[in-house]
């Protein structure tokens, strides 16, 4: 990573105030009871896991993180700002970037897509930057500087200006990421960010989010079911069952907590295999 790179962590203050924090949060849909006043905390700089059964509440949750479900009640805050409520515009703006659990991409070029992670920094607006006025082309070519340079930190130097549909799988969703990052988020939420990929793939996507994580001093809120990858490079695990968080600790912990154990019952959480993430060092 070059000097005029991605901001480098700070070392973790042990008395720093939790990146974000959620507390006492209920989402009800009709008479399904989605989340159950789950309260999470995400430290600065750390990997935090959420995991659990189908229909536990994680993409609900991440909904409500990123302003597009409002919660029925409690309340979330971004370094002690107020979320709770904001548009999701609003909250991408105060520093919550979020990929999806199925691959989100327009058609162009890597560089196209990847760009668009900058709108929400664009101050001249999309109507300058369309007019192609003096004070915004400059700030184009910063933007795109800066968008090349996160695609080359991801893995995506080469295919920058290749169009998306060309390129595999694995490398779409690595577009997503860097489209997440040029948001220079403070919170990066990843929504199985592995999710249909090969063990190759996963292997270079767990090596990348570690990258992103030492190299960015970002935290990340990653939902995932590959127990192999989490055991590698979470530092923190929430789980939901039936909307309601029950453990929270680190992956070696919840692993072996007995509620936990029972709400996986015959999914094998005890004793899940070791992904491809495993094959490669932190
Ligand atoms: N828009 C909705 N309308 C009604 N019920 C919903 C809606 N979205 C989610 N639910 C219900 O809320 C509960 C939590 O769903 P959610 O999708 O958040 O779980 P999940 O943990 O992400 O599951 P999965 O791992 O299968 O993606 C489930 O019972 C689901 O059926």
């Amino acid at each position: 990573m070059s000097p005029s790179g991605p901001r480098r962590a700070q070392a973790t203050d042990p008395g720093a105030p939790p990146t974000l924090v959620v507390r006492d949060v209920t989402v009800r849909f009709a008479g399904v009871l989605a989340l159950d006043g789950v309260d999470l905390t995400v430290r600065p700089d750390s990997v935090h896991a959420l995991i659990g059964p189908n229909g536990a509440g994680k993409s609900t949750l991440f909904n409500v993180l990123s302003g597009v479900c409002r919660a029925d009640s409690g309340s979330v805050t971004l370094a002690g700002r107020e979320l709770t409520g904001c548009a999701p515009h609003r909250i991408a703006e105060l520093g919550v970037a979020r990929t999806f659990q199925n691959i989100v991409l327009t058609r162009g070029t890597v560089a196209q897509n990847v760009l668009l992670g900058r709108h929400v920094l664009t101050r001249g607006g999309f109507v300058a930057t369309a007019l192609g006025l003096p004070g915004t082309r400059r700030e184009q070519r910063i933007h795109l500087a800066r968008a090349r340079e996160i695609a080359e930190f991801v893995g995506l130097g080469r295919l920058f200006d290749i169009p998306v549909d060309l390129l595999s799988y694995g490398d779409r969703k690595r577009v997503e990421l860097a489209r997440a990052l040029c948001m220079e988020p403070t919170l990066l939420l990843l929504d199985e960010p592995v999710a249909g990929m090969n063990a190759a793939e996963r292997a270079r996507m767990a090596a990348t989010i570690g990258r992103v994580r030492a190299a960015l001093g970002l935290s990340i809120l990653l939902v995932e079911h590959d127990m192999g990858l989490i055991m590698r490079i979470a530092d923190e695990v929430t789980v939901l069952d039936f909307g309601r968080g029950i453990a929270t600790g680190t992956p070696r912990e919840v692993q072996r907590d007995p509620e936990v154990i029972r709400a996986y019952l015959g999914t094998g959480i005890a004793g899940a295999s070791p992904s491809a993430a495993e094959e490669v060092g932190r």
